[in-house]
């Protein structure tokens, strides 16, 4: 059995050109404010894709890159301003931050309406309880990309491995109010193929170059690779997924990367703010 690929750009482009049209209805365009602390390069390069995707769905948005020793108190100033400004329907804290600031404190200071990451305790609440309006990015977009790929999920066993709060969390969240059957894995679960077998949708999102191997998958399965691996192979620097390419004979259907969810993750913030956009305009 080969996979069938599930690459990211048609899901991805999809749901833009949903996100034009709603934006069109807008009374205004939305306006994201996308905060960034230091140069991580990584974080540079996403915030710089965000920036360029807004403009392109007619989402405008404002950057405020500050330096890497900027003090908390000055990150909770910045964002209290951000809240306040009618103007501003979104606001994004891109992560990790750098030490001297506490995660925790930054992501309770966003306004919850205005939180296009879904990473407010409020919003968390919510989304556990199968009702949030904005969910986090990375998951909502995989959620986009089974459906477009009519990959059913409700009955499904669906095997999560990861429980960051960014990815693994919010995942296991989402697919079980879409009436999954999900365990989530990670790394001190015993027995980790057994687990992994179970699995009709094995979502991976752990951090380790082709964790996953042919035998850790179910036949048939449908495999989400959220893996962004920088490694070096013969010499040559190249980026893979925390998923096994032999898995592609043994799976259903599988995500490449570069090119699967990460694609979903920047689409899937701009149909966050412009839905934050549609509900701040409802309560004016
Ligand atoms: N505030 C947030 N911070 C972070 C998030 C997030 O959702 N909100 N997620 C990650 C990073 N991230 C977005 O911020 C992100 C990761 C990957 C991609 C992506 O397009 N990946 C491409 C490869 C891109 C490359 O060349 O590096 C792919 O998979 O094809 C976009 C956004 C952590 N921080």
């Amino acid at each position: 059995m080969t996979a069938t690929p599930l690459p990211g750009k048609p899901v991805a482009d999809t749901l833009l050109s949903a996100v034009t049209e709603r934006v069109r209805a807008l009374p205004r365009p939305p306006r994201l404010a996308l905060v960034r602390v230091g140069e991580d390069p990584a974080s540079v390069s996403y915030v710089r894709s965000k920036d360029k995707k807004a403009g392109q769905v007619g989402i405008e948005s404002e950057v405020h890159a500050l330096p890497e020793d900027t003090s908390q108190e000055a990150l909770l100033a910045l964002i209290a301003r951000l809240n306040a400004d009618p103007g501003v329907s979104g606001i994004l804290v891109q992560l990790p931050l750098p030490a001297q600031i506490d995660e925790a404190a930054v992501l309770l200071a966003v306004d919850p309406a205005k939180d296009v990451d879904g990473f407010h305790p409020y919003n968390v609440a919510q989304m556990w309880a199968g009702r949030a309006r904005l969910n986090p990015c990375t998951p909502a977009g995989i959620l986009e990309l089974l459906d477009f790929y009519h990959v059913p999920v409700a009955g499904q066993r669906a095997v999560v491995v990861g429980r960051s709060e960014i990815v693994g969390r919010p995942m296991a969240a989402l697919l079980l109010g879409r009436d999954a059957t999900v365990t989530v894995a990670h790394s001190r679960t015993a027995d980790l193929g057994a687990v992994t077998r179970e699995a009709d949708i094995l979502v991976v999102a752990v951090g380790r170059p082709q964790f996953i191997t042919p035998e850790m998958v179910k036949p048939g399965a449908t495999v989400i690779d959220v893996g962004i691996n920088r490694i070096e192979i013969g010499g040559q620097a190249r980026m893979v997924g925390d998923v096994h390419p032999g898995v592609a004979e043994v799976a259903g259907g599988l995500t490449p990367v570069p090119g699967g969810v990460g694609l979903m993750t920047v689409a899937q913030l701009m149909a966050n703010t412009v839905t934050a956009a549609e509900l701040l305009a409802r309560a004016e």
